[in-house]
């Protein structure tokens, strides 16, 4: 299937000389959701401005549904919305305007059909007359994306959609992006909260310092580079890691009342199960026991830092 999406070699030097992406490639998938994650000034922003038409790419290509965003920009450009980072709305102007007039900004004719059900699946039909200084800081977000959806776009990218709103409101924008996903709409989003990520994406996407470091499925990613830990927290302290248990790599704790082992979650066959099986074979005394699972973040932390050295 032709990707929805396809970034192709896109690199970008601002005329300051600085480099902010470097040789990216990357094809999104119809009806996913991908989330791009990297530390400030990874160039996430720079990557959603050029397929957006805002930044000029300093080289590569860029198709959106097979339509080049240089030569064939406005019908490209048809087919993306776009949840910016800052707020860009008129204040004075209500919100049904604002939308209906973003409509119209990508030459389609109106339709208020359209506008009711976007303002009615983004809870704001009952603001509809209100004018948009009036509103709260996650109603004036939701106009946002309600104004980029105002086309009927197939791809919509979400820079930091939840950046500064309240724990209840990311939830209620998760959810929002869910049902936007099973409408057929593909999206992109930016984000620091890598719990955004784990929760909403079917990809992620690791930037940084203008690379694209990896894309890759998310449970896989978990699966691949996902760690487990046991440790147990032993009834008498040891000197050093039992003979029994050399062959597993293991680490003390200073004090020699711990003792972890940590395997990677390929390797079931020498997991948690025959780890156990020789502690208790070896006559091993233990009190306690317990478990950790490495999260994405820090999958994301070492990687990160890994991209530093
Ligand atoms: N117009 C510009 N001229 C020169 N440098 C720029 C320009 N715009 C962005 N940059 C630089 O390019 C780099 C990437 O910026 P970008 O906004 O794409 O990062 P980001 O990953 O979106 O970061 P954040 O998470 O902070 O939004 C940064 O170092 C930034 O300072």
């Amino acid at each position: 299937m032709q990707p929805i999406l396809s970034v192709k070699n896109v690199s970008k030097t601002y005329a300051s000389g600085f480099s902010a992406l470097k040789a990216i490639d990357l094809e999104i998938r119809k009806g996913e959701i991908l989330a791009l994650l990297g530390p400030n000034g990874a160039g996430k922003t720079t990557l959603i401005s050029i397929v957006c038409g805002i930044v000029t790419a300093s080289e590569g290509s860029v198709t959106v549904d097979g339509h080049d965003i240089v030569g064939d920009y406005r019908l490209s450009r048809s087919l993306i919305g776009l949840v910016p980072q800052e707020l860009t709305t008129d204040a004075f102007e209500t919100v049904w305007d604002t939308v209906s007039f973003s409509r119209g900004l990508f030459g389609r004719a109106p339709d208020p059909a359209h506008i009711e059900k976007t303002l009615k699946a983004l809870s704001l039909w009952d603001k509809k007359d209100n004018r948009i200084r009036t509103l709260s800081g996650g109603m004036k977000r939701r106009v946002m994306i309600a104004k980029a959806l105002s086309h009927e776009p197939q791809v919509l990218f979400l820079d930091e959609p939840t950046a500064g709103v309240d724990v209840e409101l990311r939830r209620d924008m998760w959810q929002l992006v869910r049902e936007l996903r099973a409408t057929g709409v593909t999206i992109i989003l930016t984000t620091h909260y890598i719990e955004e990520a784990e929760e909403m994406a079917d990809r992620i996407g690791v930037i940084t310092k203008g690379q694209l470091l990896l894309v890759e499925d998310k449970t896989e990613l978990m699966r691949k580079l996902g760690k487990k830990q046991v440790t147990l927290v032993l009834q008498d302290a040891a000197a050093e890691v039992p003979a029994a248990l050399r062959d597993y790599e293991l680490a003390l704790s200073p004090d020699g009342t711990e003792l972890t082992y940590t395997y990677d979650t390929r390797s079931e066959a020498r997991g948690i199960v025959d780890f156990m099986k020789h502690v208790n074979d070896a006559g091993i005394p233990y009190k306690d026991l317990r478990t950790r699972q490495s999260s994405l973040e820090d999958i994301f932390v070492s990687l990160v830092e890994g991209g530093k050295q």
